[in-house]
């Protein structure tokens, strides 16, 4: 499924009418009808609908759900908030046939709060452009204030479709019903909230009239169809052999997260590169690992000897590595002197920063995988402008670099260096915690040794850390007490559903 800006979707809806012969009232028609159903399956008591229905065609949708729930002998009290003058085209035509059909438009009045119990949202669509006027800023605050479930069509009345909004005021609603496509909003930090539970409608727009967005929600069926299966001839050399460099005096446990999970993920052999000191504490409790040494000073990581990296199909540097300037120079030698697959996390990303010149001209394939204050670091940006503007700094640095970026949060965004993304939806709360991030970089490190494509390889491996996330609290945690261990110890449920 593809995810849209407003732009893209009113292209669809063009392309649909003009070259695939779908009339726009048609459209609307099946919009509605479709969004009064799922509202009669999910509301099937003595509800009474409040319909607050705007000028443009998200109105135009309120007026054929309008009608359709009284049809089906609901109690509806449907109010056009704006004069006649702006109801036009394809809403005028459904306003029509309610009025035929012998239902009433009613003014709204105060009881009408106290009355209903479900206030219906069919003022303001994708159309919405600045800040809201009356009657939709007072309706708005009125919705909000109201003790009604609260029903939007397709997007939260005055919530802006695409990123980039920096204010609004918008309808907080209890579901959305999203019509056909989901759009940016749903994915951002600061809007996704306003959608409440939400449900993606399809009114049967043509697939093949939608337009190329570039961007993509990853499913269950893309990662089936995806994960490459273990042949039978496979030996420990043909599933990838990784190297892991990090860990210091101060922080080993993200070394040993990271290659735990790189190992549980299934590589044929992982070696950790880190201060000898710490291997006798982790080599008993992870004997599948192996390890080699590197320059160190006073703990630190100074260099490593390009030597080590020889056969690998895979490098992960960062994770617990710290943030010494004497470590800076591991990360150079990485982008310099190598030239496979390399996943660059953490403390990696912070010795970055310096070295942007040396990524550019790096040949070989690299990952970058930073939460958003790190992309907000390496793009020297401010943290609020990475939350509002995520698909288009991501791609504009994933461009500018010829990197593969993986933008983590509660959605995922995946940017090739085409420029391609997919977003990344599952997991859970409860990975807000140290060390949810080792784990990850783990787990990509072994799932881009295993797939050709690096873009299946990211999205593949995201979904993997998310969706143990979610099965392990359906079968023993909470999000409260699930640990980044948890989900190296319960892969297998993941695996478990992709067989
Ligand atoms: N495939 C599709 O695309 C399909 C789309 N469909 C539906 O159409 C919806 C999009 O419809 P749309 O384009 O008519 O825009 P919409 O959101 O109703 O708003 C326009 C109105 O808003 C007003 N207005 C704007 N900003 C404002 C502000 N700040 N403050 C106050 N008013 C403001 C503006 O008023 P004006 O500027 O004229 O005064 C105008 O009247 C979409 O979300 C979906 O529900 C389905 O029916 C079928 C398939
Ligand atoms: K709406």
């Amino acid at each position: 499924m593809q995810v849209v800006r407003a732009e893209e979707m009113y292209e669809w809806d063009r392309k649909a009418i003009e070259a695939y012969g779908r009339e726009g009232h048609i459209l609307m028609e099946n919009a509605g009808r479709t969004i009064a159903e799922q509202v009669l399956r999910d509301f099937s008591g003595e509800e009474k609908f409040l319909v607050l229905i705007g000028g443009g065609n998200n109105g135009g949708d309120g007026f054929v759900l309008a009608r359709i729930l009284r049809d089906k002998g609901k109690s509806v009290t449907a109010i056009q908030v704006v004069p006649d003058e702006k109801i036009k085209g394809d809403a005028q035509y459904h306003k029509e046939i309610y009025e035929q059909s012998g239902y009433v438009l009613d003014s709204l009045s105060e009881e009408d709060w106290d009355r209903n119990t479900v206030v219906i949202d069919a003022m303001l669509g994708i159309g919405v452009d600045g800040p809201l006027r009356p009657p939709f800023d007072e309706l708005v605050e009125k919705v909000n204030a109201s003790y009604l479930a609260k029903v939007s069509v397709d997007i939260p009345s005055g919530l802006p479709a695409d990123e980039g909004a920096e204010d609004f005021q918008a309808v907080q609603a209890d579901i959305t019903y999203i019509v056909q496509a989901p759009k940016q909003s749903l994915y951002l930090d600061d809007t996704r909230g306003f959608y409440g539970e939400w449900r993606i409608l399809d009114i049967g727009l043509p697939p093949a009239a939608s337009p190329e967005t570039g961007c993509r929600v990853w499913s269950e069926e893309a990662v089936r169809e995806s994960y490459p299966a273990i042949p039978a001839s496979a030996h420990k050399g043909t599933r990838g052999k990784g190297l892991v460099i990090g860990g210091g005096h101060m922080m080993p446990g993200a070394l040993i997260m990271a290659a735990k999970a790189s190992i549980r993920a299934g590589a044929g052999l992982t070696t950790a590169a880190t201060v000898p000191a710490i291997v006798p504490s982790i080599a008993p409790s992870l004997p599948e690992l192996m390890f080699t040494g590197v320059t160190e000073t006073d703990g630190v990581i100074t260099d490593i000897d390009a030597g080590i990296l020889g056969g690998k199909d895979g490098v992960a540097v960062g994770v617990g590595m710290g943030r010494d300037p004497r470590s800076q120079s591991v990360v150079e030698t990485l982008l310099t002197g190598t030239e496979g697959r390399l996943l660059i996390d953490a403390d990696g990303l912070y010795h970055l920063k310096d070295l942007l010149s040396s990524l550019k001209e790096r040949e070989g394939e690299t990952v970058l995988t930073p939460h958003i204050g790190e992309m907000a670091r390496l793009c020297d940006k401010e943290i609020a402008e990475v939350k509002r503007n995520p698909f288009s700094l991501s791609k504009s640095f994933a461009r500018e670099y010829g990197v593969s970026l993986v933008l983590k949060g509660p959605a995922t965004i995946i940017t090739t260096p085409g420029g391609e993304q997919v977003v990344e939806t599952s997991g859970n709360e409860g990975l807000s915690k140290g060390g949810s991030g080792d784990v990850l970089t783990g787990i990509l490190l072994t799932t881009m040794m295993q797939h050709s494509s690096m873009k299946e390889a990211l999205s593949n491996g995201c979904f993997l850390h998310g969706r143990t996330a979610e099965l392990v609290i359906e079968r023993t945690r909470t999000v409260y007490d699930i640990v980044p261990t948890d989900l190296i110890d319960h892969l297998s449920l993941t695996f478990r559903t992709m067989e």
